[in-house]
């Protein structure tokens, strides 16, 4: 068996690594640590939650001392993900007394230059905001020594590849370059030829692109019927936490809506929110203050939420690479999760190419009947009535139980008491507006280029992870002018 002790770390990280809990590599981490300690440039592919971040963190916090200025530098495509790297570097990083800041859009720029002055030694960066600060002259790369490139297949479908270029300009001298995704389209070899020195690749061997511990269905559904069978299996299938992958920002935002008013818990993140407002739903998601998180792609890739035990593809995604990332929200760190994805009848084509290309079989699952929500909501009252009787909590009630007993049969009162605890099948009507079927192509166009024919997608890879018209003037104009602007 393989053990982070056999990699000759530093004390302080390996340390950091057993105080995290974690006990031994994964396999992308056995793999990659011995190349990227070395100071090899590196390909790293592996799938969805299997501990990428510790395999590039763990090389470039060993690389990095704690003068020197700003030594690393991690791009991520979405701002929660480059908040969601900052903080594992940091967590690693603490004890070597190394400090990661994340700079991304929509972020008052006053106060991440405030926090510059700190001086963290790596950033953790979503490309256009990190332009911003190059411009302004708040962030120099002179001294960086190592560059990470995480969803980079991510920040290609995104159109970035600009900015990359020229960030990537800005370190010309010696510097290691490592670049990691669970999904590698061809068009990345570009990208390495240009940009990396001599990479070697590391592909953890798997069947499929997907994790063993997803267990992935799908369920024919005409779109009118969607919004119910959505309520219907978060009824009968009662997610700890569940994303809801949506395929436009109108499209979340209704789901939310029609949620909120079918009494559950649910808010939605997407490009047009405000960034104060998507930080504050990541966070009410994860201490599960709202346990339902709508969605578009923003949300699809790194995001690692425990507790994440259902996705549910309200439609399906737009091409393989998207599902694979969509699903890998569950499933992470061994844990299992359930994916669910719905299909329009038209939409059974794409269903197939998604399986091909990722090696997987999707299970088809009925749609859910009402006895089946019935007996759904049933086995929620029943499982909250045995953790109230394992919590032994209830000494006050029992008087009350014995004299209700003296005029009804248990049975009666038991039935009566279940009854009132057990939520109906909530019917509130709820309008979705319809979306066309997503018509399948082969997925050979994935620049985006053909993108705007489906739903109401932007042109010209603009997925969705747009700056809300918050970021720099200056770059905002230029990026809509060159019709690509995100973040
Ligand atoms: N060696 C380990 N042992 C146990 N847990 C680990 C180990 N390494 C990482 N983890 C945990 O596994 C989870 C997933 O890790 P991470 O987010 O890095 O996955 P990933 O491979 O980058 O996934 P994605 O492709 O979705 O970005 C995290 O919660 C992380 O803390
Ligand atoms: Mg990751």
């Amino acid at each position: 068996m393989v053990k982070f002790s056999d990699f000759g770390l530093s004390t302080e990280l390996e340390k950091a690594l057993s105080n995290m809990g974690f006990e031994e590599p994964t396999p992308i981490q056995a793999q990659s640590l011995p190349i990227a300690l070395a100071g090899a440039d590196m390909i790293g592919q592996a799938q969805t939650g299997t501990g990428k971040t510790t395999a590039f963190g763990v090389p470039m916090l060993e690389k990095v001392t704690k003068e020197d200025g700003i030594q690393g530098l991690v791009l991520a495509p979405t701002r929660e993900l480059a908040v969601q790297v900052a903080e594992e570097l940091n967590r690693i990083g603490q004890v070597k007394g190394i400090r990661t800041l994340p700079i991304y859009g929509g972020q008052d720029i006053g106060r991440q230059i405030r926090a510059l002055k700190n001086r963290p030694q790596i950033i953790a960066a979503t490309p256009g905001r990190l332009i911003d600060h190059i411009e302004r002259r708040t962030i120099r790369l002179n001294n960086i020594k190592s560059v990470v490139l995480d969803e980079a297949d991510e920040m290609l479908n995104m159109g970035f590849i600009e900015d990359i270029e020229r960030i990537l300009g800005e370190i010309e001298h010696e510097r290691q370059t490592l670049l990691f995704s669970a999904t590698m389209p061809r068009r990345i070899q570009t990208l390495a030829e240009k940009f990396m020195n001599d990479p070697q690749i590391v592909r953890v061997k798997a069947k499929e692109l997907t994790v063993k511990n997803i267990e992935q269905s799908y369920i024919e559904v005409h779109e009118k019927q969607k919004f119910d069978v959505l309520c219907s299996l978060l009824d009968i299938q009662s997610p700890e936490l569940a994303i809801v992958f949506g395929r436009t920002k109108k499209r979340v935002d209704e789901v939310v809506e029609g949620l909120i008013k079918r009494g559950y818990s649910a808010e939605g993140i997407h490009g047009d929110i405000p960034q104060a407002k998507r930080d504050q739903v990541i966070r009410r998601f994860k201490d599960q203050t709202i346990d339902i998180m709508v969605a578009t792609d923003v949300a699809a890739r790194g995001l690692d939420i425990s507790g994440v035990s259902h996705v549910y593809n309200f439609d399906i995604p737009q091409d393989p690479e998207s599902y694979v990332h969509r699903i890998g929200r569950t499933g992470r760190a061994g844990n299992k999760g359930l994916a669910v994805t719905f299909v329009s009848p038209r939409e059974i084509d794409h269903l197939k190419i998604i399986e091909n290309v990722t090696k997987t079989k999707m299970k088809k699952e009925p749609v859910p009947t009402f006895k089946d929500v019935v007996a759904g909501n049933q086995r929620v009252t029943i499982n909250r009535l045995m953790n109230t009787i394992d919590k032994n909590d209830y000494d006050e009630y029992k008087r009350i139980a014995e004299s209700l007993l003296e005029d009804t049969d248990s049975v009666t009162v038991l039935a009566a008491a279940l009854k009132l605890l057990t939520k109906d099948p909530d019917v509130t009507p709820v309008k979705i507006t319809a979306v066309e079927p997503l018509r399948s192509k082969k997925p050979k166009n994935r620049d985006g280029r053909n993108r705007s024919r489906f739903g109401d997608r932007p042109r010209s890879g603009g997925r969705d992870r747009k700056g809300g018209g918050r970021d720099y003037k200056g770059r905002e104009r230029r990026r809509v002018k060159n019709n690509k602007g995100r973040d």
